[in-house]
């Protein structure tokens, strides 16, 4: 049985999905529960990227002692010089450089000859050489460059001193049979090849990421990279978790296995969807609500005769529990705080007897509260930043034939008690409208997302906005039974964090 080295890049390529944004403190949390779930390597960011990339991977690399930290740096010497100021104090660190082979990226992108490709490869790979022992070499589109010249790159990276070859389908585009005779291909052909590990990084342009990867894996790759849930750049990359449970549930066909602590799937998986903002479908495989519920009677039927009837994974193996606790007002703390771990959460005993009073508050109003209600409970007061605005009170008239009027009260950090109104082209409008007069901010709304949590006249709303002004882009998020108060918010929270990022609240934690 062959074991699988996984790389995740939750952090990076994950990161490059569109309108995430992580905090450092948001990256350092996925970062230390990837390292819980046991992925051998974690790309933490791309530290030439910004001077906040190189100090939240500088601070991950500091923290996390079981999984080797990654930074991510393109053939640029002072772009290498970046990841390994980072990188310094990381218990084990790899630098993984990157350089685009294919013709198009060569002609357009690069504007360079295939002896400049080579040239640059093999500097960066020596330069990268001077600081880390282990240096991973991406030919990026490798999956569209033409075979012959691939095998040229990678004898001269490995020659330079590469312990990792990576060849992604950065673009999805691949298929897995022509995915895995590239493999053979370098395996047949490369001197050496035999001394480093052979990595594939795939994309889901055209649904295939997970089929490529495990085409990849039957051709002999022995490091497999991809991300939490899937999320990357575009259409996202080869979700890990899926991944893995084809290992594992079909052992008896590729005879190979991971080092991954599968009961770990879900707790990373919610964590990762919940700091994202990226939603995971109910039909999603391994970690999708509806992954292990069966909904029709012959299948029922079928489940409670025998469970294998219908289901080849067990939600204990991804550590989704098969029993479900059912809260209610007649709950306790003990019952409230496994819920809490189960869902992911690690909360101080203040934070929990908080949650535990807004719990019982919401059961009050609300029949049946279920596992998302509680995760929007406790996300909505989890804050990272100072407050510098409380909503205290919002208040709409609205007729179908008047114009939306909002007026709005808040609290700064210093007490004072400012309201302001103003009119908008809907509710919603005249809100946020009310709160820039309120604020005197000015900002521009991105984006604007609103979902039911929960179901029924009674559903907890949540929404997500996106704000930028100027150079700074922050997400915030707000949850309500009232969808207006959520949308009020949501604003603030964003304003709060603008705040924050500037620099001009009384202490900064972004
Ligand atoms: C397939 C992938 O996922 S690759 C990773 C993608 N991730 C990111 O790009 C996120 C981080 N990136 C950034 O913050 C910025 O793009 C930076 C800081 C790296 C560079 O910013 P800028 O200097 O403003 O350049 P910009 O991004 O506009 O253009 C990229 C430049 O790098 C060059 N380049 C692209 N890839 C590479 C590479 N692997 N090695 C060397 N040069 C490269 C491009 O040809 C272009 O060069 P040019 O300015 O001479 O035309
Ligand atoms: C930087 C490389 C590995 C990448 O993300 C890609 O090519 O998709
Ligand atoms: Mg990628």
């Amino acid at each position: 049985m062959r074991t699988i080295e996984i790389f995740d890049t939750t952090l990076r390529d994950g990161e490059q999905s569109p309108g995430v944004n992580l905090s450092s403190k948001e990256k350092l949390e996925i970062a230390l529960q990837l390292e819980r779930l046991g992925v051998n390597r974690i790309e933490a960011g791309f530290a030439a990227a910004s001077p906040g990339d190189l100090q939240s991977v500088r601070e991950i690399a500091k923290r996390v002692k079981n999984s080797t930290i990654v930074s991510l740096s393109r053939a640029r010497l002072l772009d290498i010089d970046k990841a390994w100021e980072a990188l310094r104090d990381a218990e084990s660190a790899c630098l993984h450089t990157f350089l685009a082979t294919s013709p198009i990226h060569r002609k357009y992108k690069l504007n360079m000859t295939k002896e400049q490709v080579i040239e640059n490869a093999v500097a960066a790979v020596k330069h990268g050489k001077k600081y880390f022992d282990m240096v991973e070499f991406s030919c990026e589109d490798g999956s569209r460059t033409e075979i012959p010249f691939l095998i040229e790159v990678v004898q001269a990276v490995v020659d330079a001193g590469a312990r990792i070859i990576n060849i992604p389908d950065t673009v999805g585009y691949t298929t897995p049979a022509e995915y895995a005779n590239i493999f053979t291909q370098l395996l047949n052909n490369v001197r050496g090849i035999e001394n480093v590990k052979l990595s594939c990084h795939c994309h889901d342009d055209l649904g295939m990421a997970v089929a490529n990867t495990l085409a990849a894996i039957q051709a002999g790759v022995t490091q497999v990279e991809g991300t939490i849930n899937g999320i990357g750049e575009r259409a996202g990359n080869a979700a890990l978790e899926e991944v893995a449970l084809a290992l594992d549930t079909r052992k008896d066909f590729y005879q190979a296995t991971t080092n991954l602590k599968l009961e770990e799937i879900a707790r990373t998986s919610k964590l990762v969807s919940r700091l994202t903002g990226m939603f995971v479908p109910g039909n999603k495989a391994v970690v999708g609500a509806n992954a292990f519920a069966h909904q029709s009677g012959i299948h029922q039927d079928g489940v409670l005769k025998e469970v294998t009837t219908y289901e080849i994974i067990r939600p204990e193996r991804v550590g989704f529990k098969s029993n479900r606790l059912v809260l209610g007002k007649l709950s306790g703390r003990h019952a409230f705080k496994d819920k809490l771990i189960e869902l992911g959460y690690q909360l101080s005993q203040e934070e929990l007897d908080d949650a535990f009073a807004r719990f019982k508050d919401l059961c009050d109003r609300k029949k049946d509260v279920s596992d998302e209600d509680i995760v929007a409970l406790v996300d909505a007061k989890l804050v990272d930043v100072p407050e510098a605005y409380t909503l205290e009170n919002v208040q709409l008239s609205y007729g179908n034939n008047s114009i939306p009027t909002a007026s709005v009260r808040v609290r700064t950090l210093n007490g004072e008690v400012l309201e302001e109104a103003a009119c908008g082209n809907g509710s919603v409008d005249s809100i946020y409208k009310a709160i820039d007069r309120v604020t005197n901010e000015e900002v521009v709304l991105e984006d604007y997302k609103i979902v039911s949590v929960t179901h029924g006249k009674d559903a907890l709303g949540e929404v997500y906005v996106r704000l930028s002004q100027g150079d700074y882009t922050v997400q915030g998020r707000g949850v309500s039974t009232d969808v207006l108060e959520a949308s009020a918010k949501a604003y603030l929270r964003a304003l709060n964090k603008l705040v924050a990022r500037r620099g001009d609240a009384v202490e900064v934690v972004m």
